[in-house]
This record gives C-alpha cells, sequence and structure tokens, in this order.
C-alpha cells in the first residue's frame, strides 16, 4: 500500500514517531516546514505559538504540498497546542483535498485530551476511511520500543 506521512513538529516529538512509523510503513516523509520559523523555547514559545493556535492560524509553508492522489494510506501527523490541531496542519488541510483514502492521525502531546485536534482534521477532510488515531504522549528516544511496538499492532489493524 503506497502511503504518506506529513507531519509538522516543532520540538522533534512528532518528527521522532513520524520516522518511525513512515519506516514501518515504507512511506514517504513529508516534514512541513513554515517560512517564519517559531520560536522553539521559552516564554516566547507558549505565547505565540499558543496564540497562532488558538487563532487557528494558517501560516505560509516552505514545503511543497504533496501530491496525495499517488496514496492510498495518507497519515498527518501534528503536536496538540492548545488543544488543536497545530497552524502549518491548517494551512495543509486548507489546500488538501483528497477522498477516497485511508485516513491516519498521528498526534501527540502533554496528555491532555485530542479529541478537538482530531476532529478539526477528520472535519475538512470527509469521504475518508478515518483509521483509529495514532497517539502517544511525549514520545522520545527512551520509550522506543514502546513506540514500535504500538505502531505495530496500528500497521495490523489497519491491515486486517
Ligand atoms: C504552544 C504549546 C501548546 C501546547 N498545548 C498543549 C495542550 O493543549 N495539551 C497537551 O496535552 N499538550 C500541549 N502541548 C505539549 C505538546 O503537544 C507536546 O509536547 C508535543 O509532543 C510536542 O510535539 P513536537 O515535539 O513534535 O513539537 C503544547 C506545547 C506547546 C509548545
Amino acid at each position: 500500500m503506497k502511503s504518506l506521512v506529513v507531519f509538522f513538529s516543532l520540538e522533534g516529538h512528532t518528527k521522532y514517531v513520524a520516522k518511525l512509523l513512515a519506516e514501518e510503513l515504507k512511506a514517504d516523509l513529508v516534514e512541513l516546514e513554515t517560512v517564519k520559523e517559531y520560536p522553539k523555547r521559552g516564554f516566547a514559545k507558549y505565547f505565540w505559538c499558543g496564540k497562532a493556535s488558538v487563532f487557528r492560524e494558517k501560516p505560509e509553508l516552505k514545503t511543497k504540498i504533496p501530491d496525495f492522489s499517488k496514496y492510498e494510506l495518507i497519515v498527518i501527523g501534528t503536536p496538540v497546542w492548545a488543544g488543536n490541531c497545530t497552524p502549518p496542519i491548517n494551512t495543509l488541510l486548507s489546500k488538501a483535498s483528497f477522498s477516497g483514502k485511508k485516513l491516519g492521525i498521528l498526534v501527540t502531546n502533554g496528555g491532555g485530551s485530542i479529541a478537538k485536534c482530531v476532529k478539526q482534521i477528520t472535519k475538512v477532510l470527509p469521504g475518508n476511511n478515518v483509521l483509529q488515531p495514532l497517539h502517544f504522549v511525549n514520545p522520545e528516544e527512551s520509550k522506543r520500543e514502546e513506540i514500535l511496538q504500538k505502531i505495530r499492532s496500528w500497521i495490523n489493524a489497519i491491515n486486517e
């Protein structure tokens, strides 16, 4: 099954899982990068990223939007910011239109709810087979085996 994992990650947690997932799926991997970078540290990070998220901004992307028509499975990966999916995903969703695909959602967060973020993605992409979200709390190298196990059982479930 030709697969794509397209994701945004500010601090690397989502990127870490997205890479493992793409390896396991033998999928193409696309990282969304913004023209204007978000601050990665301290108060500025929470202030600017939080504001961008609350106002559901759609920042300009450096990354070319992938050609979704080539894929059978498309996984969109994002951290949760202030309960929402991240602004680069808003931009992606405003330009993405596909249906009849398997749609995976990879979400990482600090432990709160992912429901709103998942809904924001599925709502704008009707007509797809939405798979069980793949959710990780603060994923990192020290949890590699646990993460791989979860990824592998997710892949097994979608292939059944
Ligand atoms: C601005 C900002 C807002 C966040 N808001 C939430 C939140 O509402 N709920 C939550 O559980 N985690 C929240 N987090 C934590 C991130 O979702 C979590 O650390 C995520 O794994 C980071 O992914 P990344 O390393 O790929 O950027 C927030 C982090 C940032 C920077």
